[in-house]
C-alpha cells in the first residue's frame, strides 16, 4: 500500500495539537482532546496559540506578514515530519502484527505435526492398496525360471564363461567387456561370475557384494549434471530442488549414482557400446579414481548448517570402487579404444542350433514338460537367440495348457510350428538335388550369418571377346573376387572364359561386399560355363587367390550356423578357418586349401 504525505484537515489539526502540547505543555492544552467537534478543537487551538498577542508587538504590516510566513513554513515542516513518523510507526506495528501471526501459525503447525501421525486413514488405505498390488504377479517371469544359475547351465559358451570366471573370481578382479550376439548368456554369465567369486576365500568381493545391472541404451544424462543416474548428480536448492529441509537453508544435495550403489561389487552395463561417448569418458575417470566428485556453487565449506554426510560427499566424493562388466553386441573395433584398453575382453559365441536344442531341453526339464526332437529342431532352425527360443517354448507350453488342460504337456512338431507361425520357412525342399549355374554362399552382419544365393548364365561366342556382367549394386570387393575367379578358371582349371558372355546375378540384389564370396563365384562360373550341375545342399565360403588357393575369411562360425538353420548338409570353409567351427554339430564341414579339393568334393 502506498502512503501520501498530503494530510487531510483533521490530520493537520491533530498534528498542530500535538505540536502545541510540545511547545506550551500539556497544562496549557488541557481539555482540547476531549472536544469532539473539529471546529471547536480548531477554535481552542487558536486560543492557545493566540497569534494576535504574539504579533501585537510588531511595528508594521511587513514585519507581521514575514512573521506569519515564517510560522506557516515552520508549522508545515513540523507537521510533515510528525505525520511521516506516525505513518512509519503505524506500518511497523502492522508488520509486527503480521509476522507475529505467521510465526504463531508455524509454531501451531509444528506442534500439530509433532502430535499427529503423518498418516491418516486415506493415506493408509492407499499404502495398503500399493502393498497388495506388489504381492500380485500375473506371470512368473520365464527368464527368472529358466535363467542359468550355475556355470554348467550356460550352454555353448564354455570357453567364454571360463575366461570370464578367471577374470572375476580372482584375487585381483579385472574390468571386462563381453562381446557376443544378443541372448547368448552374457548377463547370466556375469551374475554367475560374481556368485563364483564370492565363494573363493581369496576374492575381494564380500558376501553381500551387490550386482547392479543397467542398460546402456536407456541411460540418459544432461551435460550440466542435473540428471545423471549412472554417476550421480547434485540437486541445487533452487533449480533442481534439494530436499525441502536442505533447500530451505540453501544447501545443495549430492545424489550418488549407480556407480556408488555398485561399490564393492559389480556394475553390469548391458549394451555398453551404446552408452553416450562423453558419459563413457566420465565413467573411465570414475574407474581410475574409484570415487565420484561433486561440485556446486551453492556449497559453502565453512557452513555449520550443512549435515555431515553432505560435507563428506563434497569434500571426499562418493565411493565407487567396483568391477565393471560391460556387454555388447558390437564388434571390438566399434568400441571406444579408451574403454577397451582398461578392460579385459571375453568373447561369447553365437549359439548353434544344437546349443538351442540343449537349452530347450534344459528349459523343458525345469518346467517339468517334454519336447519332441523334431519340435526342438524346428525351433532351433528358426532362432539363434536363446531368449527367443525359451519364449517360444513357453508359448508352446501355454498353448498346450489352453487346449488340453488335463493332459501332460508334450510339445510336438505341430505345436511348435503353430506357435512359430509365419516364421516357418520350408527351406529343406529347396536344398534337394543339383542345378547348373546356381551356388550358395554365406555372409555375416554383426554376429548374424545369412545365406546368399548366386546364379549365372554363360553364352558361348565365336571369338574371344567375351564380357562379364554383374549386379551394379554389389560392392567393389566382390567384383575383384569375380576377376580373381576368372583368372583361376583360365590358369588353374584350363577353361577360357573369354569365349563366353557371362551374366552373374546375386539374388535379392543389394550390397554384398568383401572377398569371402570368391570361392563360391569360382564354382558358379565353372558350373555355368561347363554346364555342370552342382549340389544344392552345399554352402560355400572362402576367399580365392589368383593362384587358386583358398584364404581365411571372417564370421565362419556365424555363417556355418546360418547354413545349418537354412537346412544345408555341407559347408565348405577355408582350411585356415578350421578352429572357428570347433564344436559345431549338425552339418558336414569340408575344409579346403585350394580349388582342386573343392571341385573334387562338388563333382564327386
Ligand atoms: N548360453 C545359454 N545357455 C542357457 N540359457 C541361455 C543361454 N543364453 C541365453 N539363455 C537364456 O536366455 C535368457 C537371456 O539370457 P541373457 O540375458 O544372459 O543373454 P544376454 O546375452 O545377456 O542377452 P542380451 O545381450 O540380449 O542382454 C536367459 O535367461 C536364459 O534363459
Amino acid at each position: 500500500m502506498e502512503h501520501s504525505i498530503v494530510c487531510s484537515n483533521d490530520e493537520l489539526l491533530d498534528v498542530l495539537i500535538d505540536y502545541s502540547k510540545k511547545i506550551y505543555g500539556d497544562t496549557k492544552c488541557i481539555g482540547i482532546d476531549e472536544l469532539k467537534d473539529p471546529k471547536a478543537k480548531a477554535k481552542r487551538l487558536w486560543e492557545i496559540l493566540n497569534p494576535e498577542e504574539e504579533v501585537s508587538a510588531l511595528q508594521n504590516q511587513e514585519d507581521i506578514s514575514k512573521l506569519l510566513e515564517a510560522i506557516r513554513d515552520k508549522l508545515s515542516d513540523k507537521a510533515a515530519r510528525v505525520y511521516t513518523e506516525r505513518l512509519i510507526k503505524q506500518e511497523i506495528l502492522h508488520k509486527i502484527e503480521e509476522n507475529e501471526k505467521e510465526y504463531l501459525n508455524q509454531i501451531k503447525l509444528q506442534i500439530i505435526k509433532k502430535h499427529c501421525d503423518v498418516e491418516n486413514p486415506s493415506t493408509l488405505k492407499k499404502y495398503a492398496e500399493l502393498e497388495k498390488k506388489k504381492s500380485i504377479s500375473l506371470t512368473k517371469q520365464i527368464s527368472d525360471i529358466l535363467r542359468p544359475q550355475r556355470e554348467d547351465e550356460i550352454i555353448g559358451q564354455s570357453q567364454g564363461v571360463k575366461a570370464l570366471l578367471s577374470k572375476i573370481a580372482s584375487p585381483f578382479p579385472q574390468h571386462v567387456i563381453i562381446y557376443g550376439p544378443p541372448g547368448v548368456g552374457k548377463t547370466s554369465a556375469a551374475r554367475i561370475a560374481l556368485k563364483a567369486a564370492k565363494e573363493k576365500a581369496y576374492s575381494p568381493f564380500r558376501k553381500d557384494a551387490p550386482f547392479v545391472e543397467v542398460d546402456g541404451t536407456t541411460l540418459r544424462w544432461d551435460p550440466r549434471e542435473a540428471v545423471n543416474p549412472l554417476l550421480g548428480s547434485v540437486h541445487d536448492p533452487i533449480y533442481q530442488g534439494a530436499r525441502k529441509d536442505l533447500s530451505d537453508i540453501g544447501v545443495p544435495e549430492p545424489k550418488p549414482g549407480l556407480v556408488t550403489e555398485a561399490h564393492g561389487g559389480i556394475l553390469f552395463i548391458d549394451e555398453i557400446g551404446e552408452l553416450d561417448l562423453m558419459l563413457q569418458n566420465k565413467l573411465l575417470k570414475v574407474l581410475e579414481d574409484k570415487k565420484v566428485s561433486f561440485d556446486s556453487s551453492y556449497y559453502d565449506e565453512s557452513s555449520d548448517e550443512i549435515p555431515k554426510y553432505i560435507h563428506t560427499l563434497f569434500r571426499e566424493g562418493a565411493p565407487a570402487d567396483f568391477i565393471l562388466i560391460g556387454a555388447t553386441t558390437r564388434r571390438p573395433e566399434e568400441i571406444n579404444p579408451a574403454l577397451r584398453s582398461r578392460c579385459a575382453e571375453v568373447f561369447f559365441n553365437p549359439l548353434s542350433p544344437k546349443d538351442i536344442e540343449d537349452i530347450l531341453d534344459n528349459g523343458a526339464h525345469k518346467l517339468d514338460i517334454s519336447i519332441d526332437d523334431d519340435a526342438k529342431e524346428l525351433i532351433s532352425r528358426h532362432t539363434y537367440d536363446a531368449r527367443k527360443a525359451v519364449n517360444v517354448l513357453l508359448d508352446c507350453y501355454s498353448s498346450h495348457l489352453y487346449e488340453k488342460p488335463d493332459k501332460r504337456v508334450i510339445i510336438d512338431y505341430d505345436r511348435a510350428k503353430k506357435v512359430l507361425g509365419s516364421l516357418v520357412r520350408d527351406d529343406y525342399t529347396a536344398r534337394m538335388g543339383s542345378e547348373i549355374g546356381k551356388v550358395y554362399g554365406a555372409g555375416v552382419s554383426g554376429y548374424v550369418g545369412s545365406i546368399i544365393e548366386f546364379e549365372a548364365l554363360a553364352y558361348k561366342r565365336d571369338d574371344e571377346m567375351g564380357s562379364v556382367r554383374f549386379n551394379e549394386t554389389a560392392g567393389s570387393m566382390i567384383r575383384d573376387s569375380l576377376f580373381n575367379a576368372l583368372a583361376v578358371l583360365k590358369h588353374n582349371m584350363g577353361i577360357n572364359p573369354d569365349r563366353y558372355d557371362i551374366h552373374v546375378n546375386c539374388i535379392g540384389g543389394g550390397k554384398v561386399d568383401g572377398p569371402s564370396a570368391g570361392l563360391a563365384i569360382t564354382c558358379l562360373l565353372y558350373s555355368a560355363i561347363m554346364e555342370k550341375s552342382l549340389p544344392k545342399d552345399c554352402c560355400i565360403t572362402g576367399e580365392i587367390s589368383i593362384a587358386g588357393n583358398i584364404k581365411a575369411v571372417g564370421g565362419v562360425r556365424e555363417k556355418t550356423n546360418a547354413a545349418i538353420r537354412a537346412g544345408f548338409k555341407h559347408m565348405i570353409i577355408p582350411y585356415e578357418n578350421k578352429k572357428d567351427v570347433v564344436g559345431i554339430q549338425g552339418i558336414n564341414i569340408v575344409e579346403a586349401g585350394n580349388i582342386r579339393e573343392v571341385m573334387e568334393f562338388l563333382t564327386k
